[in-house]
């Protein structure tokens, strides 16, 4: 397991690109299975999870051909479905939770799908009942293993259907979206998630010639076509690192430009660090952030506490919460994070406390930060990443702190920051993997 030691307390200044985003490029690498034209990705970012999964569904049998560090072609003309019973596949599928988006496309395809119970952070309960129970609205038989966790689908030809989520799902989604598009006849699904990287996908399905409508709403119409055919898709770039870059640059008072952000498609990122206090500026699609010495909370209209919570798209993300909540450890005044989505994503918090931070943590879902104004910086210490965002926070207070932190097990941070070490020791910070 790799460590980074941070020597924390500098200032950094200078222009960051964002990598592509993870969580879209997922969907989109599993949406190639449902062609056997070619598909050119580009912006894929040089992460773990992503070339864990490329590298799953190459094993499948989908040729892959680089054409640049971060542009690839896939072509799925000869899928090997025996592969779905070796071991090696049931290693790939438990180490990433994108696997389990192969299960839309090989059902639509190949009316068969396999998969063991999918990886991912563990940050609670994630369950995928959202999934299943929507491809046997679509007629599949599905089958779950309680020995092994393994799910299977099977299904003669799916026929559209109109399906209500019981959670607006991401994955679960883009799961559904992507068994749907071949289907015969139409499909509604309502509460669907509808998060860019969902937008991007399904924009990238129509390129192929599927018909969905609806995109960016939690009402989907998707009228099955029979064939889809080969496409160019550009990834957008990754929201998350977008919202911890501006959060690393509040927290350690640098003077940061984060180019091409696409700043429509950030949400309420923005608004968010805000709120927390961080001051930004949109030039035309960079976000430049000055340096400041102090940063202060906002306060309700009506006087109350900021309270900076996650929820389905439109609303904030759950995977920016670990970083708005180590940005409120030395902000000026008092924050509640409330985490709805996941139970044990707050934990982490132990690791800020020994830090110095002032938290209190109310329960698995709520953390009170009272924030230390910047007259007490964190503490350098050694401590571990739990999951990959609950990492990046981490990363984050270790470069604000006074003095030597190690962070173990970064393999974590890897999965979703593509060389985060180099990139920002170019701006001046001082990380050494160890
Ligand atoms: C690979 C990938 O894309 N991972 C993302 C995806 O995971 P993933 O698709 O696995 O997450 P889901 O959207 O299925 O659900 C996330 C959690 O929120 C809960 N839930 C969800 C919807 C809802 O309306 N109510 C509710 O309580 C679920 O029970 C679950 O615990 O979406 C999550 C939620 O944005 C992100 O944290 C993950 O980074
Ligand atoms: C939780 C996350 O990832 P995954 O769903 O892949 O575990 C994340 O990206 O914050």
């Amino acid at each position: 397991m790799a460590s980074f030691e941070v020597i924390g307390g500098n200032k950094l200044q200078g222009d960051i690109y964002p990598q592509g985003a993870k969580n879209e490029a997922l969907q989109v690498l599993c949406a190639v299975l449902l062609t056997s034209e070619p598909v050119t990705i580009t912006n894929v970012p040089n992460i773990r999870d992503v070339n864990k999964l490329i590298e799953l569904i190459r094993d499948l049998g989908v040729s892959v051909e680089q054409q640049a560090p971060d542009t690839y072609t896939f072509r799925a003309e000869n899928i090997n479905l025996d592969y779905l019973d070796t071991e090696q596949f049931v290693e790939q599928g438990r180490a990433i939770r994108g696997s389990v988006m192969i299960v839309g496309p090989m059902l639509a395809r190949y009316g068969k799908a396999k998969m063991p119970k999918p990886g991912g952070d563990k940050i609670g309960r994630r369950r995928l009942d959202t999934h299943f129970i929507g491809f046997e609205k679509l007629g599949a038989k599905f089958n779950y293993d309680t020995q092994d966790s393994f799910y299977s689908v099977t299904a003669d030809n799916l026929r559209g259907s109109y399906i209500l989520l019981d959670e607006a799902s991401v994955t679960g989604t883009a799961n559904l979206v992507m068994a749907a598009v071949m289907a015969e006849g139409t499909t509604t699904i309502y509460n669907a998630a509808c998060e860019p990287y969902v937008q991007q996908l399904c924009r990238m399905l129509n390129r192929m010639g599927a018909k969905i409508s609806g995109v960016g709403s939690n009402l989907l119409t998707i009228e099955g076509v029979e064939k889809l055919h080969g496409t160019e898709h550009a990834m957008l770039p990754d929201m998350i690192e977008i919202g911890s870059f501006i959060g690393l640059a509040g927290m350690t008072g640098s003077e940061i430009t984060i180019k091409n952000c696409r700043i429509p498609e950030l949400g309420l990122i923005p608004d968010t660090f805000q709120n927390l206090g961080i001051k930004m500026e949109f030039r035309g699609d960079d976000i430049y952030i000055p340096a400041q010495d102090k940063y202060e909370v906002a306060t309700y209209i009506d006087g109350s506490i900021l309270n900076v919570s996650d929820h389905t798209w439109p609303g904030l993300t759950p995977d920016l919460l670990s970083v708005a909540l180590v940005v409120a450890t030395q902000a000026k005044g008092t924050v509640l994070i409330h985490q709805k989505m996941f139970e044990s994503r707050l934990f982490f918090v132990d690791k800020l406390i020994d830090m110095g931070a002032q938290i209190i943590l109310c329960d698995p879902h709520r953390a009170t930060i009272i924030g230390l104004n910047k007259q007490i910086p964190l503490r350098g210490i050694r401590m571990a990443s739990p999951d990959i965002r609950a990492g990046v926070a981490l990363l984050i207070a270790a470069l604000s702190a006074e003095g030597r932190s190690v962070i173990d097990n970064v393999e974590q941070i890897d999965r979703g920051y593509q060389n985060i070490d180099g990139r920002l020791n170019a701006l001046g910070a001082q990380i050494r993997r160890i």
